[in-house]
């Protein structure tokens, strides 16, 4: 009977990228490393690290992405995603044969050779998606000055044709 292999692309691989579900690619395959992560011996970041989710530093990003960082609208919170192929990584860890054998424990499946290897990079800003659904804070300050300031100069006119039509 054959074997069916379930296919992913990168790009559906690399949104499970955190503790509660957490997917990592070695050399082709696909592997949900979730229920193994505060068990696996390197630790739990490299695992996470290696699912190709990354935060890049307010100083990077604005060296990268002039007109962002503090005091811009798009702010501190962009975040990389990237699939990757740790197989690199796995190996440079040296790890044992028992360690490949437990491996097979978490196989969910295979890359899609059919599907691009390298997805775009897709960038998430926070502060991007809050400001696209809630007003700019500065739009709300200004209205927070501009009414009080309005009705104070209506009754201060008010007050003066009042005064000299007595
Ligand atoms: C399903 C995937 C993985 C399994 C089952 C696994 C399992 C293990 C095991 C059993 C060890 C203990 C040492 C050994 O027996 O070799 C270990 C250590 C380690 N693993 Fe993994 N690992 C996985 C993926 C990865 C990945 C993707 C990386 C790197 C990006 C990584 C980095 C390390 C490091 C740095 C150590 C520590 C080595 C040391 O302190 O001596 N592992 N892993």
């Amino acid at each position: 009977m054959p074997i069916i292999t379930k296919l992913f692309s990168m790009e559906e691989a690399a949104q499970h990228n955190t503790k509660d579900d957490c997917w990592v690619i070695i050399d082709g395959k696909v592997y949900d490393v979730t229920l193994y992560l505060d068990e696996h011996p390197g630790g739990d970041d490299v695992l996470l690290t290696a699912t190709g989710m990354f935060t890049l530093s307010i100083t990077r990003l604005k060296a990268e992405m002039p007109g962002t960082g503090p005091g811009s609208r798009i702010n501190y919170c962009m975040r990389f995603i990237e699939a990757k192929d740790a197989k690199e990584e796995f190996e440079d860890a040296g790890h044992s044969q028992d360690a490949r054998d437990l491996m097979e424990k978490f196989f969910i499946g295979e890359l899609d050779p059919s599907a691009s290897t390298i997805p775009e990079s897709k960038v998430f800003s926070k502060k991007q998606e809050q400001a696209d659904t809630i007003p700019n804070i500065k739009d709300l300050s200004l209205l927070y000055w501009a009414a009080p300031v309005a009705i104070a100069c209506i009754s201060v006119v008010v007050g003066f044709l009042y005064l000299r039509k007595k």
